[in-house]
């Protein structure tokens, strides 16, 4: 069934996921530690972090993917009690870190298998006005496309879906600058369809993408706030946060004239955890 929040044009502005209390633990050690916070039910909310944080486990703790704790709930609804295929059934889309394509499969069969039931015409139109490439690449095996074609594919399989809130983690690891334009430019797109819980460690692309921002050291929110553009432009506090200034690192289309400035050298693939900066941890 279709919702307000996931059409295009009609978002909601109202929590679409809610977790409060959440603890998640692997093979005994505990990587969540009382995690607390909302995405709103439009645009994209960051979750940001240093290497090691528990971004990717909050993502799968959410999902049950991983022993947990807490409360889930998806519109205001509790989800923590279910399997995981039950809270994929119910909207919750994951569009993981290692993008996890069939790669002996090709790129349409790839996109059929992650359909849940029939994705209608419109659906299918909007998924292929965003990745025209795929399109052209509909019989060619998964494998042999490039790690951005991948990311488009695994985030093609999700937006087929009609998903109340996507978790996508990691979307633009080890993408070459222009491709890692094209995916946030997607993603910016999508965005506007379906509220977007984003791990992302480019933080030009988190200037361009993130109206909110959730910040995770050792396992614990450390930093909340609605307006992910005052982390990044406090050069202090970005840097205490994610050990990298945000210096260089904002994404030049989004500011104004005045603020425009010469990139700086590598400023599109850097991301924080890759120079850890001298901030200590929090
Ligand atoms: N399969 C696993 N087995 C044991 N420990 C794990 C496993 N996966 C993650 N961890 C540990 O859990 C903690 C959180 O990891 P997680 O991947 O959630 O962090 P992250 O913030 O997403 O990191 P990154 O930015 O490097 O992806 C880390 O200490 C990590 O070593």
């Amino acid at each position: 069934m279709s919702t307000a929040t996931d059409r295009p044009g009609r978002p909601s502005a109202s929590p679409i996921l809610t977790v409060e209390g959440l603890r998640a633990h692997i093979g005994g050690q505990q990587v969540v530690e009382d995690v607390g916070f909302s995405v709103p039910g439009r645009g994209v909310t960051a979750l940001l972090g240093r290497n090691g944080v528990g971004k990717t486990s909050t993502l799968k703790a959410v999902l049950g993917l991983i022993g947990r704790t807490g409360r889930v709930s998806l519109g205001g609804e509790r989800i923590d009690g279910e399997a995981t295929h039950r809270i994929i059934q119910r909207g919750v889309g994951y569009v993981p870190e290692d993008r996890e394509v069939f790669s002996k499969l090709t790129v349409a069969e790839n996109l059929q298998l992650a359909v849940r039931g029939k994705a209608s015409a419109e659906r299918r139109e909007f998924v292929e006005s965003l990745f025209p490439d795929l399109a052209a690449r509909a019989q060619q095996p998964a494998g042999t496309l490039s790690g951005g074609q991948q990311q488009m594919v695994a985030l093609a399989r999700a937006l087929l879906n009609e998903n109340r809130v996507l978790l996508v983690d990691e979307p633009t690891k080890g993408l070459a600058p222009k491709v890692v334009q094209e995916v946030a430019a997607a993603l910016e797109t999508a965005a506007q369809a379906v509220p977007i819980l984003l791990v992302e460690q480019n933080l030009a692309v988190v200037r361009r993408l993130a109206a909110g921002v959730v910040v995770l050291s050792g396992g614990r929110v450390v930093h909340r706030a609605d307006d992910a553009r005052a982390l990044l432009d406090d050069e202090a506090l970005t840097r205490r946060l994610l050990g990298v200034g945000s210096e260089g690192h904002g994404h030049d289309a989004a500011r104004s004239p005045d603020e425009r400035r010469p990139p700086a050298r590598g400023a599109h693939a850097a991301s924080y955890t890759r120079s850890p900066g001298e901030g200590a941890l929090p």
